[in-house]
């Protein structure tokens, strides 16, 4: 990570006990909340949790989420048993449809589309590469590759996914320490849902502002000419992908 990076989150994280509730706060969507900075996200900093778009099939087989499966494979299996559970005991959920005028909750989905995991450190990643990170899934599409939703239907599923993890964010401090665990420090993502996904940057940014998470985001350099540019990931055949 750069230079200009830690000193930049180091100016947004907050070790105090509201940091969660600050966090979480709704304010317009005028106001921005999220904090951009170039880097690499897996450097993030102890403690902090690192938000990624999800499919519901419970598989991280491309592009950034393949990179999580490697660095934290302990957590890839607490996301994958959540999608089983869920296909095994189906549920349904109805979230907003931001197409419509309406803004009543009125589009009927399978969970845990448009729901936030949140999946404490786990010891055994922590061993493999030395970083104590939560991971936050927002389940974002049901499914991946050719088969992933709609520009306009990964942008709900984000939308609702967003407004569940605040919900959850603001209960956790008690939660957790009731389990004798810390609770996450702050918020870091890439540019989520931007790659594979391919949603612009804008519509993403807009809904992080209208929910009110302070989200730190990197997005990645070129190490040549320290440029900030969206890398391009490679998607492997299908066959790979397991
Ligand atoms: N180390 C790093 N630090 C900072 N930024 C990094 C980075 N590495 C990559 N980026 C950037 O992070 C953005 C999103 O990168 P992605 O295209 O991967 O994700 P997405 O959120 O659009 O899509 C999710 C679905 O893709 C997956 O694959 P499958 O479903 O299995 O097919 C999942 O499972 C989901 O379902 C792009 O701007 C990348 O430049």
């Amino acid at each position: 990570m750069s230079d200009t990076g830690d000193n930049q989150v180091a100016a947004v994280g907050t070790d105090s006990d509201e940091s969660l509730i600050l966090m979480t706060s709704s304010l317009s969507t005028a106001v921005s909340f999220v904090q951009e900075t170039p880097g690499d996200l897996f450097d993030a900093p102890n403690g902090g949790a690192l938000i990624h778009a999800c499919n519901c099939e419970g598989v991280w087989g491309a592009g950034i989420a393949r990179a999580f499966r490697e660095r934290y494979p302990a957590a890839y299996k607490i996301y994958r048993n959540h999608c089983l559970i869920y296909r095994d005991n189906p549920a349904t959920d109805i979230i907003t449809d931001l197409r419509n005028e309406d803004t009543q909750p009125s589009l009927v989905v399978q969970r845990p589309l448009g729901t936030a995991l949140i999946i404490p450190p786990q010891q055994s990643d922590f061993l493999l590469h030395r970083r104590r990170h939560w991971i936050i899934c927002l389940f974002a599409s049901k499914n991946y590759g050719s088969r992933m939703d709609s520009e306009d239907m990964i942008v709900n599923s984000t939308f609702a996914a967003l407004k569940h993890l605040s919900e959850q964010l603001r209960v956790l401090p008690r939660e957790v320490s009731e389990a004798g665990n810390e609770r996450p420090q702050s918020l870091y993502s890439s540019r989520f849902c931007t790659g594979l996904f391919n949603v612009p940057w804008e519509r993403i940014r807009k809904l992080i502002n209208t929910v009110g998470l302070h989200v730190n985001v990197y997005h990645p350099f070129e190490a040549s000419n320290r440029r900030a540019r969206p890398v391009r990931m490679e998607r492997p055949s299908e066959t790979e992908r397991d």
